[in-house]
């Protein structure tokens, strides 16, 4: 788990063992605390290297063990030891240095990375804070505005940034080992007193008081309700203010705090269910570990409008060729426009040049000839995504795979008006398509398993979270959605207002509530959407007739606010007022609230006084439900699935875990109890009717989110 060799005759060199990132396990850490003795007491070796195997330094502390008991070694005097050596100690830096794993080279005397190199405390986005010394090392070493921002956001620095910044001593492009021996061999000898992080002063900034006070406002504000970032800076606050040991006791004060809580279980489930979507499966059996992708060199986008856009640069950065096709020349200049100051402005930040060149333009469809793979994103109409596909089909070589970026339109249609609907799948990206994370890859009856292999594989490389799920109207994230938007109007009519509804769902920790977020997207979307459907009907029938839809209760509020013209923020009303058309303040509004107090009136509804907790209760757990339905249907394979589209795709927070993780922490029973309490209180909203399969999963003893998909097979199995 680690090996000791000697390099050059003088070099103790230890290398971690523990693939496939070298996590700082029980026995990692009991191996580098024997091979770190061996080396020092050996009297042929000068210096000592510590390197990882297989070109990746250390992913970190095991983020497995946090779930156990913790056996072997503790990092904090492993890392100390190592600083304390009279023998210069050199971490020689391939791959990740993350976490504990830049913690133990930040205790090392000297760091030499490879330029291709990746560095970071993400610790804050698993619900924690670097607490094997990190968050008292690296103010004193780098200072602590950078400090702070490395800390508290998580970010990830290239090599070439780690030394501008002072993390690292020496980028080399060759052999790191080698390098680092040769350093190690050249330093042999040398007074290591000033190379011990720990001893230095924190460089304290003038007016360091307003600046921790501005960076805590700050991450107050982007928390949502999270500990982690606030507990970051009060780590770094000790270490600007405290001698390093007691800097030290309050790290280690606040790690516990947030070790125990819920939020870090929350956020390491995350982590761990954002790698599990990567194993997917589809009901046929086939999955990831038996289709194989094909190879996409050159990709086609159909429609520029904001969703084709974005896919563009998405795969242009991703390093694909990429024909951009728009019939319309306008649209197509201001397409081209649009995309190369995307292109741009992401060069900028992230220092490379932008990938303008990889992107041809054009008018003609018949420009797909040689592409493998096309990403249609035409206006959401089925007969105009049709003949789209009909003419891809007629121009496209055999075997390119069509993808439809439709948000819930029917898979299999189109893939029926194809010749080839094995080589059909969705692709639902959210926008803006080159900055959301997630990307729902909807698989339809007859979809093959390379065409759906294929689609995951792109997303990965284009960075996105990237989910299998089953065709059906919404998919996943939309079809559950549109519970919790329901039941958002449905406690408008009984009496709540949106600032009462968006409030309780920011406090719970989304970045926007139901009405604030509809107003962004513009409420059009969703009329449209219930136009087509046969449900928004032009005009107001009074009495019973026009809340009711196909024998169920449904509220016709967002209808009639779109017939007043009012769209959100582009139209500078919606659910709220803002002070110009396009302006993003929201500002309650008056006349909103005397439309909810007339409509009420004219429908005989009395308003009730609503609380947060009804709020929250009757608008997640609509949603929870739908999602167990989903895995009832088996369009999502487990509850994984479901929280990584909502965490990655809808702002769910993710110290609450998603919308699956949510409801075990709340109790399934709880939710149960809730659901039927609220069923039986709106008899006329059959969708608050528990679902059959959380019913089985409080019958079964409710079992912990990991085990669900047992009953869920056992089910499918008996069906
Ligand atoms: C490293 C990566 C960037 C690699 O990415 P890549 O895409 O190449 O690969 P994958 O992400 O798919 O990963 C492959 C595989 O490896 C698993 N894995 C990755 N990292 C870890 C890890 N750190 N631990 C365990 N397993 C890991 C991953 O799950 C995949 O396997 P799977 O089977 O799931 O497919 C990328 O992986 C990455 O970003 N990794 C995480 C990096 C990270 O966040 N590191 C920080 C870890 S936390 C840490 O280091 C904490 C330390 O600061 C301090 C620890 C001190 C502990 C002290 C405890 C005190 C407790 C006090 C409590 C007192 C309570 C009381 O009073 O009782």
């Amino acid at each position: 788990m680690a090996q000791y060799t000697r390099a050059s005759g003088f070099v103790g060199l230890i290398t971690l063992q523990n693939p496939p990132v070298n996590a700082l396990s029980a026995v990692v850490r009991q191996a580098i605390v024997d091979t770190v003795k061996i080396a020092l007491s050996d009297p042929k070796v000068k210096s000592v290297v510590i390197c990882g195997q297989n070109g990746n330094f250390c992913g970190g502390a095991d983020i497995k063990e946090f779930g156990g008991e913790m056996t072997g070694p503790p990092l904090i005097p492993m890392i100390h030891a190592i600083e304390a050596a009279n023998k210069p100690m050199v971490a020689a830096i391939e791959g990740n240095a993350l976490g504990g794993g830049l913690e133990l080279a930040l205790g090392c005397h000297y760091r030499i990375a490879h330029s291709k190199a990746r560095l970071g405390l993400p610790e804050v986005t698993l619900g924690l804070l670097p607490a094997a010394g990190g968050s008292q090392r690296l103010p004193r070493l780098i200072g602590v505005p950078d400090a702070l921002d490395l800390i508290t956001t998580g970010r990830i620095v290239t090599a070439a940034e780690a030394l501008r910044l002072g993390i690292v001593d020496q980028v080399t492009e060759h052999n790191t080992v080698d390098a680092a021996v040769k350093f190690a061999l050249s330093v042999a000898g040398q007074p290591l007193d000033a190379r011990r992080i720990s001893t230095f002063p924190c460089p304290r900034p003038p007016d360091s008081d307003a600046l921790f006070e501005e960076a805590m406002r700050k991450v107050r504000g982007s928390a949502r309700g999270a500990m982690a970032p606030v507990a970051c800076v009060q780590a770094v606050r000790a270490a600007a203010t405290l001698p390093y040991e007691r800097g030290m006791e309050r790290e280690k004060e606040l790690m516990a705090t947030l070790f125990t809580s819920g939020q870090a279980r929350a956020l390491q489930y995350v982590f761990f269910a954002q790698r599990a979507v990567g194993r997917w499966s589809m009901p046929s059996g086939a999955g990831w570990d038996t289709s194989k992708p094909r190879p996409v060199n050159k990709a086609a986008v159909i429609g520029l409008g904001t969703m084709g856009r974005g896919i563009t640069v998405a795969l242009a950065q991703t390093g694909l060729s990429v024909v951009a096709i728009e019939t319309q020349e306008k649209q197509l200049m201001e397409a081209k426009q649009a995309v190369t100051s995307m292109l741009e402005r992401g060069a900028k930040r992230r220092g490379a040049a932008p990938a303008l060149d990889r992107i041809s333009y054009s008018r003609n469809i018949q420009a797909v000839a040689d592409v493998d793979l096309v990403i249609e994103a035409v206006f959401e109409d089925m007969a105009l995504k049709l003949e789209v596909f009909r003419q891809l089909s007629a121009f496209c070589k055999p075997g390119t795979l069509l993808c439809t970026n439709t948000s819930a339109l029917d898979v299999d249609e189109l893939a029926r008006g194809t010749p080839n609907p094995e080589l059909v799948v969705g692709m639902h990206f959210f926008a803006p398509a080159h900055v959301m994370k997630l990307l729902e890859v909807v698989y339809g009856k007859r979809s093959s398993p390379q065409a759906v292999a294929t689609a995951m594989q792109l997303g990965k490389k284009m960075g996105k979270a990237s989910v299998a799920v089953g065709n059906c109207r919404g998919f996943v994230g939309n079809r559950m959605l549109r519970l919790y938007v329901e039941q958002a109007f449905f406690l408008l009519e009984e009496g709540a207002t949106p600032e009462l509804v968006d409030g309780a769902l920011e406090e719970f920790g989304f970045p926007m509530g139901v009405f604030r977020m509809s107003d962004l997207s513009g409420l059009d979307v969703g009329w449209r959407t219930r136009k087509a459907a046969g449900q928004a009907q032009p005009g107001e029938a009074s009495g019973q007739s026009a809340r009711i839809r196909n024998g169920s209760r449904y509220s016709p509020i967002g209808d009639l606010v779109c017939e007043q013209g009012r769209f959100g923020q582009k139209t500078g009303r919606g659910w709220y007022q803002y002070d110009k058309p396009g302006s993003r303040v929201a500002r309650s509004d008056p006349w909103l609230h005397s439309f909810l107090e007339q409509y009420r009136a004219r429908h005989g509804l009395v308003a009730r006084s609503i609380d947060r907790q009804e709020v929250l209760e009757r608008c997640l757990y609509a949603l929870v439900n739908e999602g167990f339905r989903i895995l009832e249907d088996g369009i999502a394979a487990g509850p994984e699935d479901i929280d990584v589209i909502y965490v990655f795709g809808y702002g769910w927070p993710g110290h609450r875990g998603g919308p699956m993780f949510y409801a075990s922490t709340v109790g399934l029973p709880k939710v149960l109890e809730r659901l039927e309490h609220y069923h039986q209180a709106h008899p006329d909203v059959p969708d608050l009717q528990p679902c059959g399969l959380l019913r089985r999963l409080v019958a079964s003893g409710s079992p912990p989110v990991h085990r669900w998909r047992e009953v869920i097979k056992k089910l499918h199995s008996q069906l």
